[in-house]
């Protein structure tokens, strides 16, 4: 069992600052992990606020999610971390938060999101224009990891093509990438968008 490297463990602060900046994760709400090159996954512990994540704020787990140190309790949904490092070899960080636009949208109803002409989607994967969109899975809340995460996998089998994020309703929004760089752009322009969503549902 060897400490986490302290790069990793920057990294997830910076992020969790970056995040509570824009007002994406309120009170101890949002979790952020790498996949590490020795094959370990660093997560933040629970229960912390991740604007303010401590030195020691951050663990290993395995890629089943199962903790090296059993005193130290990681992040209530590793599972939906771990799940995407099992099935995304490319993926090596992964972000979760709450921001208003996610919740609201995604308690309207539905089974996805499309998003569809906004410049912002060539943040994605294989979109060069604007003329382009990504259909971004919802999936019903559930405080039961494993079986939240199975439906997640449900999903990804239905539509191979699924983009890198979903939204859990009433709760947030994952999206990963393949470095913390690349996650927390993906994020922010994902979460641009749900709020051009959520403005334009507004109008009359
Ligand atoms: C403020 S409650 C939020 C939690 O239930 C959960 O959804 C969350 O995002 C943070 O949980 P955590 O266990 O700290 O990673
Ligand atoms: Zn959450």
């Amino acid at each position: 069992m060897s400490p986490l490297p302290a790069e990793a463990v920057e990294t997830i602060r910076a992020a969790g600052r970056r995040l509570d900046q824009r007002g994406w994760v309120p009170a101890t709400a949002g979790n952020i992990s790498l996949r590490l090159a020795d094959g370990r996954i660093a997560i933040t512990r629970s229960g912390f606020h991740k604007g303010f994540i401590p030195e020691d704020g951050a663990m290993a787990v395995d890629l089943h999610g199962r903790p090296e140190a059993s005193n130290l309790r990681p992040s209530a949904e590793t599972g939906l971390h771990c799940g995407i490092y099992r099935r995304f070899p490319a993926a090596r960080a992964a972000l979760h938060g709450h921001s208003v636009p996610a919740t609201v949208l995604s308690r309207r109803g539905g089974d996805h999101l499309e998003l569809s002409g906004y410049e912002l989607l060539k943040a994605f994967p294989g979109l060069p224009t604007h003329e382009a969109s990504i259909r971004l899975p919802i999936l019903d809340n559930d405080q039961d990891i494993a079986r939240l995460q199975a439906r997640v996998e449900q999903v990804w089998d239905a539509a191979p093509d699924v983009p890198p994020g979903y939204i859990l309703r009433g709760h947030g929004v994952y999206v990963w990438g393949e470095d913390m760089p690349g996650a927390l752009m993906r994020l922010e322009a994902l979460e641009f968008m749900l709020a051009c969503e959520l403005e334009a549902a507004r109008l009359p």
